[in-house]
Formats: C-alpha cells, structure tokens, sequence
C-alpha cells in the first residue's frame, strides 16, 4: 500500500518493502520514492533511478534503506527529471563472522553465491518494467526491449552494487532472457570492484595484514568461491560493453575517492580503461553519448552513502546529461 513519508516531502509517495518475486521472501524486496504520481510523469521527459546497495554481498546492516541520505539531498532540479526512485535489496552470502548478526547454516536468503545476487537484482528490474514502466519502448525507436509508453532508467551502484551494474549490463551471470526490459541509459558507479582477482592481489601481506587480508578473501570466497576462473568469469572487467552489447549506454560516471580505505583506486582505472577499449570516449559528454566520465568524491568507503550530497550531485549533472538523449 502507498503511504506517505514525512521525512521527505519532496518524495510523497512511498511504496516500502514490496516484493518483486511471485513467492515474497525477506530479502527479495525493494522500495520505492516517487515525486509524483506515475501517470503525471512523461517518458519524453523524467527518468527513473535504481540504486542497489554495496556492503560486500554479505552485510545484513547495508540495505535498500541506505539511499535515505542521498533521498534527502536530492534538488528540485533532478526531482523534475525523475519519474520515480527504486532501491533494490537482494538475497547475500555467508557472513558467519558478522560481530552483530552472523548469518546461520540454515537462512536461505544469507547462503547464497554468485549468480544469485545478479539474478535476483534481473528479477526486481523485470519487476519495476512490468508494474513501473521501467526500461520500456518509449514509442518512437524500433527495438528497445521492454513495454511500449515506458521511462528510460538510469542505475546507481555503491560498491558491490556498481559491480551488479555493470554484471547486469553485460550479462555476466544472466541469460538474455533473464532480462525483460531495456538496459539503462546511465550508470554512477561508486567505489566499484570491477577485478575480482586484482581485488584480492591488492590485499595481501606485505601490503596488508593477514588478518586484513583473510577478510577480502572470506568476501571473494563467500560470494564466488575459490574458483580463481570464477572470480575472471564474475569481474566486470571481462565483460562486454560494446554498443553491440548494451546499446542503450550513453553515459557512464566512475565515481572514486581517493580517500576510500577499502576499496583501491586500480579498480576504477581498469573499469576506465575497459570501457574505452569497448569503445567509449573518456571525457565530458559532447552530447553523442557514450561518454565514461571520472568523478572525484571525497571521504571513506562508507562515507559517500552516509553522507548522500554527493551521490545527489551526481544525479544532478547524470539526470541534466540524459535529458538530451531522452
Ligand atoms: N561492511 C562489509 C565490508 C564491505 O562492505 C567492504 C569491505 C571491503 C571492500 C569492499 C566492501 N564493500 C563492497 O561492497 C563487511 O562487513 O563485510
């Protein structure tokens, strides 16, 4: 049912928790924020934004809800360009360590591994295409996937999250047909590993401690096993991201702050260079799409979503950017 948040006004219309498979589950949810109501936004000219949370696929404290800080500074500029916001939450891995809420044996929603958490994150976004209009036809261009009278979508990723963005939109671990809708127009990548094996080179002893070290390998491990094949196949650096292979993308922003302590900056550049041997132009957008942009933040790991104003500053410019390719 639709209630209304008091928090954010500027959202009024707020749909928690709802359940994007035909058999609810915990995890299996997601939320969502819309300006307006749907039918009073127009394809030609607001978009819809899908964040999906990071937090290692294992952190039971990082949810769909940690989008709130960033809801708050969103400006009435982008609000006029959205038609609606999604916050995905999806089943994690092992977390048998976890000092609050360890994960046990026998929880299905915290036992999974890889391709489930893409598999999941394909399921919510066949959902909001079918009953939110998400990834459609907008009506004047041949063959977009998805329903006729649809908006164009623009995702977001923190961390894990920016590494199911880009799995997504290259099919690692899907199946064409595990996708119903047309792929995003943009994507805000925050703080993304994107090399699973270089993930895990750049944290070993000498240039960490063991303990620190058995911590990224427990993430890699939990979510992929010790496959060091698997870790190639699931990175996004060996996926494909050619026009051929996701047309709809015009604009990429690779978000990294320097002062992030978890994640190393090698994990951008290689996503940078990946996608410009897949033949995207680095820079600002000319207006011809296909643009990968560097975006500086500022602070820690955790930080950027804490804090939200820059993730909002983010949508300003990506949602100003789009509006020419709508
Ligand atoms: N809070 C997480 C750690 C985490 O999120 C993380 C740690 C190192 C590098 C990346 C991380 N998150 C990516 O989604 C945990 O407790 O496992």
């Amino acid at each position: 049912m639709p209630s209304s948040n008091l928090n954010l006004p500027h959202l009024p219309i707020h749909h928690a928790s709802q359940s994007y498979t035909d058999e609810p589950t915990r995890s299996r949810t997601l939320d969502l924020w819309l300006p307006r109501p749907l039918e009073d936004s127009d394809p030609k000219k607001h978009v819809w934004i899908v964040y999906i949370h990071g937090g290692a696929w294992r952190d039971p404290l990082q949810t769909s809800q940690t989008l709130l800080p960033t809801l708050k500074h969103l400006s009435p500029i982008a609000l006029s360009k959205i038609a609606g916001i999604a916050s995905i939450d999806y089943r994690l891995s092992p977390y048998p360590k976890h000092p609050d809420e360890p994960s046990k044996p026998d929880d299905a929603e915290r036992n999974v591994r890889h391709p489930v958490h893409i598999a999941d994150v394909a399921s919510a976004l066949n959902y909001l295409g079918a009953k939110w209009k998400v990834g459609g036809k907008d009506g004047d261009s041949e063959d977009d996937g998805g329903e006729e009278g649809g908006f164009k979508w623009i995702g977001i990723g923190h961390s894990c999250g920016a590494t199911l963005l880009c799995q997504y939109v290259s099919r690692i671990g899907l199946h064409d047909s595990d996708i119903k809708i047309a792929g995003p127009v943009g994507l805000i990548l925050l703080e993304g590993i994107y090399d699973l094996s270089s993930f895990l080179k750049n944290h070993k002893p000498p240039k960490c401690s063991p303990e620190i070290a058995q911590i990224y390998e427990d993430i890699v491990v939990g979510a992929f096993t010790e496959s060091k094949e698997a870790w190639k196949k699931a990175s996004p650096v060996s996926g494909k991201f050619t026009e051929e292979q996701w047309k709809e993308g015009r604009l990429v922003y690779l978000c990294y702050s320097n002062e992030d302590e978890l994640v190393e900056v090698e994990q951008a550049v290689e996503m940078r260079q990946k996608l410009k041997d897949d033949g995207w132009s680095a820079g600002k957008d000319a207006g011809d799409g296909r643009i990968v942009e560097r975006k500086a933040l500022h602070g820690k790991h955790d930080w950027i979503w804490e804090d939200g104003t820059q993730i909002a500053k983010r949508i300003d410019e990506i949602v100003e950017g789009i509006a020419k390719h709508l």
